[in-house]
């Protein structure tokens, strides 16, 4: 079993716009509304594909109440925490080519009290469970020692533990010896404090987050696939997507499909890349089932530490991965 931890979790509404133009009334062709935030999107993309993932998070207000349904409505196993702040509404604006413009509210603060209480349906729930993982933002106000001692106590029981954050709280769980941590490109230019362009420059900052105490990095690149960044080397890996339609909580599915997988070595990465190419070919924040999933687009390449895909074209352009 895999529990999730989402302490800022969102009601996403997500509308397909033929193209943005400021100042002006948009007449949106569809809309689509989701329960959303990264643990949260973890927790359905592993229930679509049959893995039982019990979803931890604070719920508040309208929204709050909004968001449980719906995680009922998927057969999603919530343990909500009651708070006194409005959880928070996220919208995304999805144009034909796959672009995608995101608003994400801040969220509620936590009391110490509703924090300690997610930490301990968080701690309970992890008994039977083989992973912990505690994804997205952290809370405004919440204190990066709180999140670092909720990730040092779920480490200290003894389970694995998975993080996709940013910012300090990012070098936090790396310090408090995450086994498997999934930044994206931004993220982990925010931690280690320079942009990685290239392969290597990812490598060498996924290696910084591993010197810190994280086990393995999986970095998501966009379009540019995803590397595993791990004990025993590096793999690249991308897979195509004929028709993107957004990719938002394409980097939860990322995630999701690896630890499905038994989160280690190629086949579990091919698999992360099947389930992040197929949440992007979905609309919205929809997450993907076995039908969605093609195994067939994925590519995978061992790489000696951060040279060139062996198949990169020695003339290509700089070697971004
Ligand atoms: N346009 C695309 N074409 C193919 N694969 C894509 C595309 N966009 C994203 N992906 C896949 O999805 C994975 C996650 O994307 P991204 O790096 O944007 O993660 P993220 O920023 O964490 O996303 P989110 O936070 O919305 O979940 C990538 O590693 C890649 O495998
Ligand atoms: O503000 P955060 O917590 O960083 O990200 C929140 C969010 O953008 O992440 C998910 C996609 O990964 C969406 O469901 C949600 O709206």
């Amino acid at each position: 079993m895999i529990v999730t931890v989402t302490l800022n979790p969102s009601l996403d509404r997500a509308v397909d716009v033929e193209r943005l133009v400021r100042g002006e009334v948009i007449r949106a062709a569809s809309a689509h509304l989701d329960p959303g935030g990264k643990g949260v999107n973890v927790s359905r993309a592993l229930l679509a594909n049959g893995v039982s993932a019990p979803a931890v998070l604070p719920c508040g207000g309208d929204e709050g109440a909004q968001i449980m349904r719906l995680l009922r409505d998927e057969g999603v196993d919530v343990r909500s925490v009651p708070i006194v702040g409005r959880t928070r509404s996220n919208i995304t604006l999805a144009e034909p080519d796959g672009t995608v413009t995101k608003i994400n509210e801040p969220g509620p603060s936590l009391s110490p009290a509703e924090f300690e209480l997610i930490t301990t349906r968080a701690l309970t729930a992890a008994v039977d469970a083989t992973w912990v993982v505690i994804c997205g933002s952290v809370p405004p106000g919440l204190p990066v020692s709180a999140f670092a001692g909720l990730c040092r106590r779920v480490v200290d029981s003894g389970v694995r533990l998975a993080v996709d954050t940013s910012g300090p709280a990012l070098r936090a769980a790396a310090e408090a010896g995450a086994d498997l941590l999934k930044p994206n490109r931004e993220e982990l230019a925010e931690a280690v404090g320079r942009v990685p362009a290239t392969t290597a420059e990812v490598v060498a900052a996924a290696r910084e987050l591993r010197a810190l105490g994280a086990g393995t990095v999986l970095a998501s690149l966009g379009a540019d696939g995803a590397l595993l960044v791990g004990a025993d080397g590096v793999l690249a890996g991308e897979a195509d997507v004929p028709v993107p339609r957004s990719s938002v909580g394409a980097g939860d599915a990322l995630l999701a499909g690896f630890l499905a997988a038994g989160a280690a070595g190629a086949d579990a990465f091919a698999e992360a890349l099947a389930w992040a190419a197929a949440a992007v070919s979905l609309p919205g924040s929809r997450m993907p089932g076995p039908a969605d999933l093609r195994r067939d687009l994925v590519r995978v390449h061992h790489l000696p530490d951060g040279v060139r895909p062996p198949n990169t074209p020695a003339a290509a352009a700089p070697d971004r991965p």
